[in-house]
């Protein structure tokens, strides 16, 4: 499988995504914040969406991979069920030891397929009575689940970052999705559906960076925050890595300093290019960024800052003076902060002009098709309650 990402726009040829499943069955009120949900979705509606948005996606030409069976026919191509279940449980937050030997029987004792489903979906307490009982089994037994469920999984987005021939594996900054990464890591090393994908970050490296805020705005820049989830640190070092040690055609890094918090979880929550020229933009981001310019020199990066507009800072770096921003729900306050709460700026590029939205932002989709963008709409009740949008929830693996 051929990875070619240099463009947030060009048309779309492989892109991954994960359906939905148990995960979404184990959340539970008392666990909303740990596992960064802001309400309890139903699983079976959000999978109708889903498919909907991955219908959406082949009708227009895309071939769809889902993680689950990529990963599960790695681990069985090469014999790797029980080296990924060590490694797995080793990234949990298990440390008991009577759990972890069976957590690890239970685990192993499934199929494949099935097992894969089981670790993305969580173990509950009462799904095998432990056999070794001590003070501290004990004492875990009074919580609900063996494993936490990985409800974060379908967005795709932030665990690996596919970014020109190469790939980011993430850390990801939370202990809820810190395991998602393993997934890809375990297919891009082992699989033979990818062969020598250059590997640009580690999620062992111990600064964290999501998928999310990382923007390929060109085959020479690419824009990434330094966000709640992103550390300036990993991006000193993607920045090495493929300045220094790749054949990459990059040589700029606008990293984009953001507010640290939730309503600015990454730059993809504020920031989306949807055209050659044209960027769906939080309503808020027209006032002036500080952006670190990171520039590839002969021996080193040369680090700028600049404060600037958005507008000048896109007009400055990409060399191009048509830059329009469009502002997600318009000058209309109150549609602009409602539709942005529901990712309204996180829209996914199928092709220069085209994107995939979801329906309920349909004030900022009306200003999209009044800018010439051909908006297709998702339907996204239960699919919101994770907090993301349709390039939230896909990995693109081949632009043209
Ligand atoms: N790229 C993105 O904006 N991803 C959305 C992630 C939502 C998820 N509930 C999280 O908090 O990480």
């Amino acid at each position: 499988m051929k990875v070619n990402v240099y463009s947030e726009v060009k048309k779309l040829k492989i892109v991954l995504l994960h359906r939905p499943g148990l995960e979404l069955e184990n959340i539970e009120p008392d666990l909303l914040e740990e596992l960064l949900f802001e309400d309890i979705p139903y699983l079976k509606k959000a999978q109708q969406e889903h498919d909907y948005f991955a219908k959406a996606l082949k009708d227009n030409g895309v071939e769809v991979k889902y993680v689950t069976d990529l990963l599960t026919n790695t681990l069985e191509k090469k014999g790797l069920k029980e080296q990924f279940v060590d490694e797995y449980l080793n990234l949990s937050e298990v440390k008991n030891e009577y759990i972890l030997e069976a957590l690890k029987e239970y685990l192993l004792a499934f199929e494949t397929k099935e097992m894969v489903r089981k670790i993305i979906g969580g173990v509950r307490i009462d799904e095998f009575k432990l056999t070794k009982n001590s003070f501290s089994t004990v004492v875990h037994l009074n919580k609900q689940f063996y494993l936490l469920p990985l409800p974060n999984l379908y967005f795709q987005r932030d665990p690996v970052a596919f970014v020109g021939r190469g790939a980011l594996i993430n850390r990801m900054k939370t202990k809820a999705r810190r395991r998602e990464s393993l997934f890809m890591k375990y297919v891009l090393k082992y699989s033979d559906e990818f062969s020598n994908i250059p590997i640009y970050y580690d999620m062992n490296e111990p600064f964290s960076i999501e998928g999310g805020d990382v923007l390929v705005l060109s085959d020479k820049v690419l824009a990434i925050g330094i966000s709640q989830r992103t550390d300036p640190e990993a991006i000193e070092r993607v920045a090495n890595k493929i300045f220094y040690e790749s054949d990459e055609s990059f040589d700029t890094i606008l990293a984009i300093n953001m507010p640290k918090k939730r309503a600015y979880m990454h730059l993809d929550t504020i920031f989306t290019m949807v055209s050659e020229n044209k960027f769906l933009v939080h309503s808020k981001l027209e006032t002036s960024l500080h952006v670190y310019v990171l520039k590839k020199n002969k021996d080193e990066i040369e680090v700028t800052e600049e404060d600037l507009q958005l507008e000048d800072v896109l007009k400055k770096y990409l060399e191009r003076n048509d830059i329009e921003l469009i502002k997600c729900g318009g000058d209309d306050e109150i549609a602009a902060k409602r539709e942005q709460w529901n990712d309204g700026s996180n829209v996914l590029a199928i092709s220069p002009g085209t994107v995939i939205a979801y329906e309920r932002n349909y004030v900022t989709n009306q200003l999209l098709r009044e800018k010439g963008i051909n908006v297709i709409e998702i339907p996204s009740s239960e699919l919101s309650r994770g907090r993301g949008g349709p390039r939230c929830m896909s990995m693109p693996i081949c632009r043209e």
